[in-house]
């Protein structure tokens, strides 16, 4: 296993040349990204009574609504707390939510059924955090931090520079993060290890352009 870090502009670099230059399609990774995080889940010792995803509306938002699908399918309780305008989702978000929306996956909007939760899945922000984060996702944020449940982070959690550990804001801690392809420098520090808990790296068909070459 590589324990190379990257930053957000790498990753960023590598999963647009994975999928314009190479061709794999954005929902396969995203497919991948999401039975990662699930397969982490399963493994793990939680109590999978009552799962709430948090997600918003950029790919790392479609990442968790396709945890929620998964999670659906084999029997589980999972809901929904989706933040920000749908109609401007990510395509893949987009799709994310068609397909959950077929699975009657129900979506909430009581910040109470997160702080009741038995497992929190961390979907708002990934490598896209980009500003200070205020008003409903720093109280949904809040309300996570607040809940006795445990909490597992997709790529990155929520409210951390994925380059600096630095929070902006606030910011989710979690007890596990799955982050896709290679960790993130941020995510060593000091500050991104407290956040972060258990790192799981996941091989989800992204990689850096040296391994790419070995390859060919
Ligand atoms: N693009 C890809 O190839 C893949 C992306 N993946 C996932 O997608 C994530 C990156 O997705 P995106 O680039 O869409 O970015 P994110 O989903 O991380 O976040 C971007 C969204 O958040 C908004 N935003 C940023 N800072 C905010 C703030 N402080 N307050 C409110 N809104 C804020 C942006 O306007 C944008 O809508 C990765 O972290 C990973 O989880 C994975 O599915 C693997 C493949
Ligand atoms: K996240």
């Amino acid at each position: 296993m590589m324990s190379k870090a990257i930053t957000i502009a790498e990753a960023q670099r590598y999963d647009a040349h994975t999928i314009n230059e190479i061709g794999i399609p954005a929902l396969v990774l995203m497919e991948r990204a999401a039975l990662a995080t699930f397969n982490n889940i399963l493994n793990d010792d939680f109590d999978l009574s009552r799962i709430v995803v948090v997600a918003a509306t950029g790919n790392n938002g479609g990442d968790g609504i396709a945890v929620a699908r998964l999670l659906k399918v084999r029997g589980l309780n999972v809901e929904i707390y989706l933040l920000g305008d749908p109609d401007s989702a990510t395509p893949q978000t987009k799709q994310q939510l068609k397909i959950a929306d077929y699975y009657s996956i129900p979506r909430i909007t009581d910040l109470n059924r997160i702080v009741n939760a038995t497992l929190i899945v961390d979907a708002i922000f990934g490598v896209g955090l980009s500003r200070l984060i205020t008003g409903k996702f720093a109280d949904a944020i809040n309300a996570i931090n607040a809940a006795d449940a445990k909490t597992v982070a997709i790529d990155v959690p929520s409210g951390i520079n994925a380059d600096t550990g630095d929070v902006l804001g606030v910011a989710v801690v979690a007890d596990s993060t799955t982050t896709m392809a290679y960790n993130k420098v941020g995510l060593l520090t000091t500050s991104g290890k407290q956040h972060s808990g258990t790192i799981h790296v996941a091989d989800i068909g992204i990689y850096a352009q040296d391994r790419l070459e070995h390859a060919r």
